[in-house]
C-alpha cells in the first residue's frame, strides 16, 4: 500500500480498512479527527489524505498543539500584525494563512487550551482568521484535519474539551489500530525500516526474532518498532536475533517463550520454588530487577503474592488464594487440560495448544493459571521444551479425581 510521496506499509486487514476510509474522506473537504495510540501513524495518514485530495498540490501545514506554549500559539496560528506584542517586529501570516488552499493538521488538538478552542471554532465557523493585534478579518479556505491520542468525547463530558468544537472537527472519524493489533504488517515494517537504512550491516531478521517482534505488546507502535530495530541493528553484525531485540525492549519479554507475560512467570517461579528474593526472581526470569520490581508490587497490592521480611531482605511468595484452600473453581477448558495432562501423564503447551484446538499463548495462559492454583506441576524444563504433569495439589474438583478423556494428541 503507498502513496507516491509517503508510503504506508503493511496489508493487514486493519490496515487495509482504515487505508480504504482514508481514501474515501480525501476525495471530500470534511473536516477529519484521526484517533490512535502514539506512535500509530496519525500524521503520516493526514499527509495521506492531503496527498490524496483534490488539493494534493497545494501546502500541507502541520503543528503540533502540545508542543507550542499556550501564548504563543495563538500567534503561530492566526499570525500577527508588526507591534501586537513585544517582539512582534514585522507582520506575521499565521499556519491557517500559510495552508490556504491546502490542509492544516491540528496535531495533538486534545492538549489546545480551552480559551484558544473557542477561536478555532469560529474560525471554522466563519471561515476567516483574525490575527492577532489585527482589525480586519482575512478569508481562508483550509481543509482541518485534526489528530489525538485522547479521547475527545470523554474530555468534553470532563469539560476540558468543547463539545461544540468536537463536533465540527469530527466531519468524519478515522481511528488508527494499534500495532499490535496489525498482525504481520508488524515484521513487514521491521522489515522495510532496516531496508531503508544502508549504514548497517544486518539486513535480515532471525526466525526467533520475528516470533518475539509478533508477541511484544508495543506501546509506543510504530514509532518504538521504528527505534528498537534500527538500535538492534547496530548491535547484529548479520540477521537481527531475539537477544538484540530485548535489550532494547523498554519491557521485559521471554526470549524463550515470548508468549508468557512477566506475571505469569513471576507465578511459575513462585509455584516451583515456594518463595524468592527479588534476585533469585531476576536471575530466573533474566529480566531486569526494576521490571520484576513493578510487576511484583502490582500482584502485591492485589493480594495475590505476599511479601514478608527474612534476615532483612524481602522474600516473595504466592497468596494462598493462589495456591488453593477451598475447592478449586476452574473453567471447563482447565478441566479438559488438567484431564489430558493426567492422560498423557505429561504435557506441553504446544501438545495442550494442538490437543484443545486454542493458540499457544492461550495455551500458556491456562497452564500458568492451573501452575498457579498447584493443579499442574512444571517439570522444570524451560521454554518451549517445559513439560508440566498434574500436580499434587488435593483440592481438586471432585468431578476430577478419576476423569479420563479419549483426545487424541
Ligand atoms: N504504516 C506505516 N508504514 C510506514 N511507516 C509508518 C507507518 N505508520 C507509522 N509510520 C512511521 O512511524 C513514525 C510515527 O508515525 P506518526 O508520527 O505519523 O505517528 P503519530 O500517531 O502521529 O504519533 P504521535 O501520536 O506520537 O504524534 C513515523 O516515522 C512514521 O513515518
Amino acid at each position: 500500500m503507498s502513496s507516491k510521496q509517503h508510503q504506508i506499509i503493511g496489508s493487514s486487514a486493519a490496515l487495509k480498512e482504515t487505508l480504504a476510509k482514508a481514501k474515501k474522506v480525501a476525495k471530500t473537504v470534511l473536516p477529519v479527527l484521526i484517533t490512535g495510540e502514539s506512535g500509530t501513524g496519525k500524521e503520516l495518514f493526514a499527509q495521506f489524505i492531503h496527498d490524496q485530495s483534490r488539493r494534493a498540490q497545494k501546502p500541507f501545514v502541520a503543528v503540533n498543539c502540545a508542543a507550542i506554549p499556550a501564548e504563543l500559539l495563538e500567534a503561530e496560528l492566526f499570525g500577527y500584525k508588526k507591534g501586537a506584542f513585544s517582539g512582534a517586529v514585522s507582520d506575521k501570516d499565521g499556519l491557517f494563512v500559510q495552508a490556504h488552499g491546502g490542509t492544516l493538521l491540528l496535531d495533538e488538538i486534545g492538549d489546545m487550551p480551552l480559551q484558544l478552542q473557542a477561536k478555532i471554532l469560529r474560525v471554522l465557523q466563519e471561515g476567516e482568521v483574525r490575527p492577532v493585534g489585527a482589525k480586519a478579518v482575512q478569508k481562508v479556505d483550509v481543509r482541518i484535519i485534526s489528530a489525538t491520542h485522547r479521547d475527545l468525547t470523554e474530555m468534553a463530558v470532563e469539560k476540558k474539551f468543547r463539545e461544540d468544537l468536537v463536533f465540527r472537527l469530527k466531519g468524519y472519524a478515522i481511528n488508527l489500530p494499534s500495532l499490535r493489533d496489525r498482525g504481520h504488517d508488524i515484521v513487514k515494517l521491521a522489515r522495510a525500516f532496516l531496508k531503508s537504512r544502508d549504514d548497517f550491516t544486518s539486513t535480515g531478521l532471525s526466525r526467533d526474532a520475528q516470533t518475539l517482534l509478533m508477541h511484544y505488546h508495543w506501546p509506543g507502535n510504530i514509532r518504538e518498532l521504528q527505534n528498537v530495530i534500527l538500535a538492534a541493528a547496530v548491535d547484529a553484525t548479520r540477521n537481527i536475533g531475539a537477544e538484540h531485540l530485548v535489550e532494547h525492549l523498554p519491557d521485559a519479554i521471554d526470549v524463550e517463550d515470548p508468549s508468557m507475560s512477566v506475571r505469569e512467570r513471576i507465578t511459575s517461579a513462585l509455584q516451583e520454588s515456594g518463595s524468592l528474593a527479588l534476585v533469585e526472581l531476576q536471575s530466573r526470569l533474566k529480566t531486569p530487577k526494576a521490571t520484576i520490581h513493578r510487576h511484583l508490587s502490582g500482584m502485591v497490592a492485589e493480594g495475590d503474592v505476599t511479601r514478608s521480611m527474612v534476615s532483612g531482605q524481602p522474600i516473595f511468595a504466592l497468596a494462598e488464594s493462589q495456591c488453593g484452600g477451598a475447592e478449586l473453581q476452574l473453567t471447563q477448558r482447565q478441566e479438559q487440560a488438567v484431564a489430558l495432562t493426567r492422560a498423557h501423564g505429561r504435557i506441553t503447551r504446544q501438545e495442550l495448544a494442538e490437543a484443545l484446538g486454542i493458540s499457544i499463548r492461550t495455551s500458556s495462559r491456562e497452564i500458568s493459571a492451573l501452575v498457579a492454583v498447584g493443579a499442574l506441576t512444571p517439570d522444570g524444563q524451560v521454554g518451549r521444551m517445559a513439560g508440566y504433569h498434574v500436580g499434587n495439589q488435593t483440592n481438586l474438583p471432585h468431578s476430577m479425581a478419576h476423569q479420563h478423556t479419549n483426545h487424541g494428541r
